[in-house]
């Protein structure tokens, strides 16, 4: 299968900090990815570099067979545009409706400003209906986005990064402001429409049992080295746990 993502020799630091030391770390395509591992492992800072939002000091990120590290200006924007991005805080305008914000996701390929509904062409908004419709909000269009509860705002951003139309969508957290019932369903969907559209997913995640159950790989991090990547079928929580143990382990 095709590489989506491509890290070689990745590393970068902050001051004293060694966020990534050396991360080797290849996904193919349609693979469902959880990043795991205790808090400042260097999942976010792993992920941010797959879309030239953090530069590494020294290593190859290849994603879509560009190379990240390389590419700037128009070269970094077209890239972005075939990469979605999930957020732990959603980061919706809240003032807009609903189909407004899912609208603002296909920006990349409409070009010009729109002010409203209407200034979108009819087969985009048909389009954008349609992913409302999946994520299970298409009653809710027309309501602003900041009075929907939290798991509501994640399916409609969620709508947002399908009507990209991505080729890799990036979750940062997209579970982690949500209670655990709400959690499991918004993974559901997450896993699902990605598995429906064929599109290649990475995500960082806070919860063991939420990557045991939705994700089909686990890679774990620790002190930003890469110390265990499997495939969650052969994994189970007591192995996880060990990720997180203050004494430095090796996870049999
Ligand atoms: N912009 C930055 N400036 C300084 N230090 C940073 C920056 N970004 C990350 N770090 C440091 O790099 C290390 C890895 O951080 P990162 O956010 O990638 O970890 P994480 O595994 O995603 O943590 P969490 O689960 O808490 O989000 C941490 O020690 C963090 O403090």
């Amino acid at each position: 299968m095709t590489a989506v993502v491509r890290t070689s020799g990745l590393v970068k630091t902050f001051g004293e900090v060694t966020a990534c030391a050396g991360i080797d770390l290849t996904v193919r395509r349609g693979e469902i990815v959880a990043l795991l591992g205790p808090s400042g492992s260097g999942k976010s800072t792993l992920l941010r570099h797959l879309n030239g939002l953090a530069r590494p000091d020294s290593g190859e990120v290849e994603v879509l067979g560009v190379d990240v590290v390389g590419a700037k200006g128009p070269a970094l924007r077209a890239l972005r545009r075939r990469v979605g991005v999930v957020f732990q805080q959603f980061n919706l305008v809240g003032r807009l409706t609903v189909m407004e914000n899912v609208l603002n996701g296909a920006l990349g390929r409409v070009r010009g400003p729109r002010y409203g509904i209407v200034t979108w062409p009819k087969s985009v908004r048909a389009e954008a209906f349609e992913h409302l419709d999946r994520v299970g909000l298409a009653d809710r269009a027309y309501q602003r986005a900041g009075s929907l509860s939290g798991g509501q705002q994640q399916r409609v951003a969620i709508a947002r990064a399908l009507l990209q139309q991505p080729e890799l969508v990036l979750a940062d957290e997209p579970v982690a402001s949500l209670d655990p019932e709400t959690a499991a369903s918004v993974m559901d969907l997450l896993v699902r429409v990605c598995g429906e559209d064929g599109i290649t997913m990475v995500c960082t995640l806070h919860q063991i049992e939420l990557a045991l159950e939705w994700t089909r790989r686990v890679v774990g991090l620790r002190l930003g080295e890469i110390r265990l990547d499997e495939p969650t079928e052969l994994l189970d929580a007591v192995r996880l746990r060990g990720l997180y143990l203050s004494n430095p382990v090796t996870v049999p």
